[in-house]
């Protein structure tokens, strides 16, 4: 018997105007996998994410968590259901007017309504695990360099020790050595929760360090999909173009 996907699209299409951006979605990712969607700008990236977060309906299809369609939750259920999942947003999207250890504890504080002392030590503990000292802890985050403040996102997405966790162009923005350490980061707190993990970025180094497996999205549905290190030796002729970074080729005659 095939084992139930983690998480799974199945045809999903979402449309803004005449536009379907997901056409027909397929894509899934079996528990404990960490899965990397690679595709040119406005491909739809976001938009599978956000499919998945209950963030915007599609209008076609489903999405299964466990087996389960999630698509037109109720609220309450949506709340629930985001308790099991960990999100690193592009920019790590931290409350700037919160110390650092009250963002990490954000859904801690807010949601699960765990006392202030004990979400400050899990905040303190995240924080570690991310190498950041505890000192950060109640600084602001102005006060972080970019590194730092994904550093602290990182620690905010895993803090609940989420079965699920989305990482959003997560090294977008910094510099090539930093985000090589984002990277291991990231691959290490995956595998230490044994989360099943999907992640959207341009960066190929980023895709090869953090996903078991990677697939290319093109024209709303999946073009492509294997093993991280077939990336560089596959002939499909979409991850060619993207791979190599041509501007001639299927990607340029269908946009
Ligand atoms: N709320 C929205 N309203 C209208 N159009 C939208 C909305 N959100 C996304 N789109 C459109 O959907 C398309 C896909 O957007 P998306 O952000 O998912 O692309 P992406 O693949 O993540 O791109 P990038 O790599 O540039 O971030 C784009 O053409 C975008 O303009």
């Amino acid at each position: 018997m095939t084992q139930t996907p983690k998480l799974a699209w199945k045809g999903v299409t979402k449309r803004f105007g005449d536009r379907a951006v997901l056409d027909g979605l397929d894509l899934s990712v079996a528990p404990g996998r960490s899965l990397v969607i690679i595709g040119g700008s406005g491909q739809g990236k976001s938009v599978t994410i956000k499919t998945a977060l209950g963030l915007m309906r599609p209008e076609g299809g489903q999405i299964e968590l466990d087996g389960e369609n999630i698509v037109g939750l109720p609220e309450s259920k949506r709340r629930k259901l985001f308790s099991r999942i960990g999100v690193l947003f592009q920019g790590a999207a931290l409350f700037d007017s919160l110390s650092i250890w009250e963002n990490v504890a954000f859904r801690l504080l807010n949601a699960d309504g765990v006392p202030r002392k004990q979400a400050r030590e899990r905040a303190i503990d995240a924080l570690e695990q991310v190498r950041l000292d505890p000192a950060v802890a109640d600084r602001f985050p102005s006060e972080l360099s970019g590194g730092m403040q994904k550093r602290a996102g990182l620690a905010r997405a895993v803090v609940a020790q989420p079965e699920i966790l989305f990482f959003d162009e997560p090294t977008t923005g910094l510099d090539p050595i930093t985000a090589a350490a984002i990277n291991q980061l990231i691959s290490d707190q995956v595998r230490r929760l044994g989360s099943t993990a999907v992640s959207i970025t341009h960066d190929l180094a980023s895709a090869q360090t953090i996903g078991d497996e990677i697939a290319m999205l093109h024209g709303g549905k999946i073009v492509w999909r294997g093993p991280a290190a077939d990336l560089h030796v596959t002939d499909n002729p979409y991850v060619r173009q993207f791979v190599e970074g041509r501007p001639d080729g299927p990607i340029a005659h269908a946009v």
